[in-house]
């Protein structure tokens, strides 16, 4: 990482350290005081928006439903496959927490982040110790899109919308198994809820 100066903070964003077994003692060893900000969204649409992006890179990707479960019926859920196994938060987080307090995590929520982005702004922007510079006159919403976007950026003055790999259009999947993925989700869900002290009220 980056050395910084008096009034700059260094930021880094790899998703996957998250769920990476060794990283949090590893962030930890590296520098105690690093704050962590963790967004999560509903781990049901996660998987199906991971499985949207592979799908978008391999051609003959099997269907969602054949992945999701073992042996063909909706009975077992595929935990080791890894968009079912990533929303399983609450037991990523446990490991964080052997290193991290609470007070050095902040959680976004991936919903809110779309439907009001300065609310969530301005928490990243207090938890960092900024002034809060980015407010709602800084978003506008597109709806074809579905994504709010940046009337203006700092590095330019035009308009700024997340890229054509954002807000790719989920597959239809069938709500039997949405239905069973949710029930199985559902504890580790309330359990996450639990150690954040947050209700994310995930259907
Ligand atoms: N800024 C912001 N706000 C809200 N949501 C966002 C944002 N950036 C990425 N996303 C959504 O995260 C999903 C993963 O994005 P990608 O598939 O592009 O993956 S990645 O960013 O390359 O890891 C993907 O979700 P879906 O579009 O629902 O599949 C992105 O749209």
């Amino acid at each position: 990482m980056p050395y910084t100066i008096e009034g700059q903070i260094t930021m880094e964003k790899t998703p996957s350290y998250f769920v990476t077994k060794e990283v949090p003692q590893r962030v930890y060893h590296m520098n105690p005081a690093t704050k962590l900000l963790i967004v999560v969204r509903d781990p049901v649409t996660r998987a199906i928006s991971d499985y949207t992006q592979a799908a978008s890179k391999k051609a003959d990707m099997k269907r969602f439903e054949q992945l999701a479960f073992v042996n063909g019926s909706y009975s077992v859920v595929d935990t080791n496959w890894g968009p079912v196994k990533i929303g399983v938060y609450a037991r990523y987080l446990e490991r964080w927490l052997l290193y991290f307090p609470l007070s050095q995590l902040l959680f976004i929520s991936g919903e809110r982040l779309i439907m009001d982005p300065a609310y969530e702004i301005g928490r990243v922007q207090d938890f960092l110790g900024l002034k809060r510079v980015v407010t709602e006159k800084h978003f506008y919403f597109n709806a074809t899109k579905g994504f709010p976007c940046l009337f203006k950026s700092e590095a330019r003055s035009t308009p700024h919308c997340l890229g054509k790999t954002k807000g790719r259009n989920h597959p239809h999947i069938d709500p039997g198994a949405i239905e069973r993925l949710r029930e199985f989700y559902r504890p580790f869900n309330n359990k996450f809820y639990q150690l954040t002290g947050i209700n994310f009220a995930w259907p």
